[in-house]
């Protein structure tokens, strides 16, 4: 396998509308990846065609070295970890975490099988990771959202997914949860064994630096996809949000300043 994604000319369309256009994009072995755009540029529409809920209208997909088309799709969502928001309002709020994240071994909504020594040790192991160990024996319901991310996350490693993705896991945290939570993600990249991490946001100042590269999606297009350092230009993400920004630079994050909202 030389790429872990590799989409070439990849359009899908929905009767008139085009939701992806002309999309190209290559994840290496060794990368992180970023995703940013507005509402409504067609994030979510790219991760349900990773994922392979949706076909290409044009164009050929690659996920994990398979062509989709020769290789059964089921058997590839097996390797894909997707931590999203929606997930959480699945889960039994009544469940222990512990189980919350043991249940991903086996992709199920709430635990059925016999508890092994080593699932459980896997999963204490996955919860200190993530900073939220300390939240083993807590009714899931009872977590706080960045808690909840936390937990959601070591629930997806527990099926050692080669991709996770982490669709806005800061939605709705307040800065310190936010804080904390990207902390954990900077963790588990420290690992030995990390899946590739797709990160999607509308946010530049979430992306850190182990995400080496960067994504930009406009209207269903690529507008810019490279190195994040040569994403995080001002001109780069002014070009890309077609106002000017500011960019602001901080410990290797960027913030980004709209000076001027023209009514
Ligand atoms: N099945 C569909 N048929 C037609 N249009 C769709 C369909 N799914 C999504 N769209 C539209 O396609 C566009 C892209 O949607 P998508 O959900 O991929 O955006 P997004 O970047 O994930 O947005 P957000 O950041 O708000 O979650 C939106 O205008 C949406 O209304």
């Amino acid at each position: 396998m030389n790429h872990v994604i590799d989409m070439q000319g990849v359009y899908w369309k929905n009767g008139k509308d085009v939701l992806l256009k002309n999309v190209s994009w290559k994840v290496g072995l060794q990368e992180h990846w970023a995703l940013l755009g507005l509402n409504g540029s067609g994030k979510t529409t790219l991760l349900n065609m990773i994922n392979g809920y949706i076909w290409p209208t044009q164009g050929t997909v690659s996920v994990l070295g398979h062509r989709f088309g020769q290789v059964d799709l089921r058997d590839l969502r097996k390797s894909i970890g997707w931590v999203s928001s929606s997930l959480q309002e699945k889960l039994y709020g009544s469940d222990k975490t512990q189980f919350v994240v043991i249940s991903g071994k086996y992709a199920t909504i709430g635990l059925y099988e016999r508890l092994s020594e080593e699932d459980t040790s896997r999963a204490e192991a996955l919860m200190r990771t993530l900073g939220c160990g300390h939240l083993w024996d807590r009714e899931f319901r009872t977590c706080s959202q960045g808690e909840k991310q936390k937990v959601l996350i070591a629930r997806a490693l527990m099926a050692d997914p080669q991709i996770l993705i982490l669709d806005e896991p800061c939605n709705g945290l307040d800065l310190f949860s936010r804080e904390r939570l990207l902390d954990s993600i900077h963790e588990l990249t420290q690992q030995e064994q990390t899946p590739t991490l797709l990160y999607v946001t509308h946010h530049t100042e979430e992306i850190l630096p182990v995400f080496s590269h960067t994504l930009l999606l406009r209207q269903g297009e690529v507008i810019h996809s490279d190195a994040t350092e040569r994403i995080m230009e001002a001109a780069t993400l002014s070009d890309f949000f077609e106002a000017p920004v500011v960019v602001e630079k901080h410990r290797q994050r960027v913030y980004v300043r709209v000076p001027h909202l023209e009514d």
